[in-house]
């Protein structure tokens, strides 16, 4: 699944999640994933009572739907008290992923520094890996597109992250705009946003969006159908996803 011709590492913290051993499309829940969309399963959520959605996050570069599970990487400020990798942030995490990957960053919404970059862009397109959520700004946005790597993030910056912004750690669980996500968990990305679930519930929220998603397939054939607004959307459809 590594696009280097030497072995991926071992992850050095936390556990394999199930998308390193498994083929990209041997990972059932990714593929259930790949046929809904952010909204759905924001709409599940909402549903079963769980955090999920990422707010302020957008695509700045090829623009399209991405989904995959969570390696994350988590940033902290270059302080002299933090002992950093010593090695460039995010390299790790491109070094381990592949096929079904999306690689998250937990930059904590910083936009003087760049949470990502295009030589790390480079090495995730070579790698395969799905695309990369940064809650953060980012830079070499052009290469990115010229690379048609997915990139969502709040914001382009031009100024790097060396001497600004480490990498604490990898394959850790992190904080993206309030929502926690753990290495392993879902990640969904598309025009409207970005979308965790954890892998714990996985089940029960694709089983929900994918209902969801179904009555929505039937209201819109009803609207194609020349049903009035009024009915298709009505009481049902406010009150759809009451608990
Ligand atoms: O220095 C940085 O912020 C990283 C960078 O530009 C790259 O990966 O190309
Ligand atoms: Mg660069």
């Amino acid at each position: 699944m590594n696009g280097h011709a030497h072995p991926a590492p071992e992850r050095e913290t936390g556990h394999a999640h199930p998308a390193v051993v498994r083929e990209k499309g041997e990972d059932e829940a990714v593929v259930r994933l790949a046929r809904l969309d952010t909204c759905a399963v924001s709409d599940a959520l909402d549903k079963l009572g769980l955090p999920g959605a990422a707010l302020g996050l957008t695509a700045l570069a090829a623009p399209r739907r991405i989904t995959g599970r969570a390696v994350t990487v988590d940033l902290v400020e270059q302080r002299s008290e933090v002992a950093g990798s010593g090695r460039h942030l995010g390299t790790a995490a491109v070094d381990a992923s592949g096929p079904g990957d999306v690689i998250v960053v937990a930059h904590q919404g910083r936009t003087h520094a760049a949470g990502w970059g295009g030589v790390l862009s480079t090495g995730a397109r070579c790698n395969g890996v799905e695309g990369v959520v940064v809650d953060g700004a980012c830079r070499d946005v052009d290469e990115a597109c010229e690379l048609d790597l997915p990139l969502y993030a709040t914001t382009g910056v031009p100024i790097t992250a060396r001497g600004r912004v480490v990498e604490r750690a990898w394959n850790v669980p992190v904080d993206i705009v309030g929502v926690p996500v753990a290495p392993g968990d879902l990640v969904i990305a598309d025009a409207s946003g970005v979308v965790f679930v954890p892998s714990a519930h996985a089940e029960r929220v694709l089983a929900t969006a994918e209902a969801i998603a179904a009555t929505e397939r039937a209201m819109v054939e009803r609207v194609r159908a020349g049903h009035a607004m009024a009915d298709v959307m009505s009481a049902d459809y406010e009150t759809m996803l009451d608990r």
